[in-house]
């Protein structure tokens, strides 16, 4: 039985057809056991050699599963699934082939033989773009039961199940992927927010010409509990280091220069200090340096190093510190008291020639 002369022209939309079955991403892709088994069952159910699930892809058909064919594809122009997509409502059977001069012949072979028979119910997207058929195919003249059309539709089914479940599982992983990028974004966001955060807060609590810790740093330090912790349970000292005749060096060197051995000195403290210790730019050619758990003798030796530091520094001219040293006792504030005896001790240091350390009342260098 077949309903050849009613057969309507190639569809008119073949755009939307195609994008409808690119959606699938199925054409070309590996062999999948649930397509197979289902022309297999096609196969057992109409009792033939060949059946295959045919998908009309731009000028050729393309079989997901094929038995009996010797064949993964052919030109469309070749393909009777072609004429069968033309009637997406029905199933297209022709009994004998041989009797439609005016349907293509297909070169493939059906079991090594010519095809004679052909039974194809076509695939639909679910807004009704035919997409291929499933088809059953013999090389001899037949006609298929009643239960056999009724079996091959349900195949016809479980196919676009299958479609929809692929289209379904890619969406997901779409969506996963979309989803994963998002949150790499808001990640790279986050860390960016938090670079420029850390940026701000080095730039408030930072010099930016030495890269020391700042006056206003030196203020926070109150509230850092492990910095308060540590002075208030060992012996600490506190230096306060001026260079000498700074002024002069502007003066003949410039101010370039001048910022020049700026940095100096903060890489002679750098170099002289451990962890733990606080180096601040106080002021414009003052520092301050707090060392934490030292005794007054070995911060001595800390500021010796410094001031030697500083003496060979690779400048184009001599430049010389004082400092000031005053020890801060566990049990009290570091603050006022020790500061004013180290500022005395500096006092000391520059009206006693400069170029010197000065610990409390006892001048030990110069
Ligand atoms: N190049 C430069 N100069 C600075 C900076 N901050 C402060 N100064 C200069 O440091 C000089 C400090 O001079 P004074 O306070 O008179 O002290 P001094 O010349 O070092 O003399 P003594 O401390 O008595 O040895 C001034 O000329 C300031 O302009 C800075 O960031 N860069």
């Amino acid at each position: 039985m077949s309903a050849l002369r009613s057969l309507p022209p190639p569809t008119s939309d073949e755009a939307r057809r195609q994008a409808a079955l690119d959606a699938y991403a199925v054409v070309d892709s590996v062999p999948e056991q649930p397509y197979d088994d289902i022309v297999r069952l096609a196969v057992t159910l109409c009792d033939v050699p060949a059946a295959a699930i045919s998908l009309i892809d731009h000028d050729r058909q393309w079989f997901k599963a094929q038995i009996g064919l010797d064949v993964r594809e052919t030109a469309r122009s070749e393909a009777i699934c072609d004429r069968a997509i033309r009637q997406p409502d029905r199933m297209l059977v022709v009994e004998d082939l041989h009797e439609h001069p005016e349907l293509p012949q297909p070169a493939m072979r059906v079991d090594g033989d010519a095809l004679r028979f052909y039974a194809g119910v076509p695939l639909l997207s679910p807004d009704g773009q035919p997409l291929g058929v499933v088809c059953v195919l013999d090389n001899k003249p037949r006609t298929l039961t009643e239960a056999q059309r009724e079996g091959l539709e349900v195949l016809a089914r479980q196919t676009q199940h299958l479609l929809e479940l692929r289209r379904y599982a890619m969406e997901q992983r779409r969506l996963l992927t979309e989803r994963e990028a998002f949150a790499q974004r808001l990640e790279d966001a986050r860390a960016d927010l938090q670079r420029r955060h850390d940026l701000l807060e080095h730039r408030a609590t930072h010099d930016a010409l030495t890269g020391l810790l700042n006056r206003s740093a030196l203020a926070q330090l109150r509230d850092n509990a492990e910095a308060m912790r540590s002075l208030q349970q060992a012996p600490y000292t506190l230096m306060l280091l001026d260079v000498d005749h700074f002024k002069d060096v502007n003066d003949r060197h410039g101010h370039l220069l001048g910022d020049r051995a700026l940095r100096a000195v903060a890489d002679a403290v750098n170099a002289s200090i451990r962890e733990g210790d606080i180096a601040v730019r106080y002021g414009g050619e003052e520092f301050l340096i707090l060392l934490p758990d030292t005794r007054l003798a070995q911060a001595v030796q800390v500021a010796e190093r410094i001031r030697q530091r500083i003496a060979v520094a690779p400048l184009p001219f001599t430049l010389t510190v004082s400092m000031g040293l005053a020890a801060g006792e566990p049990t009290r504030d570091w603050s006022e008291q020790v500061f004013d005896r180290a500022d005395q001790a500096l006092y000391r240091a520059k009206a006693t020639g400069r170029n010197r350390v000065v610990v409390d009342d006892t001048p030990l260098h110069g």
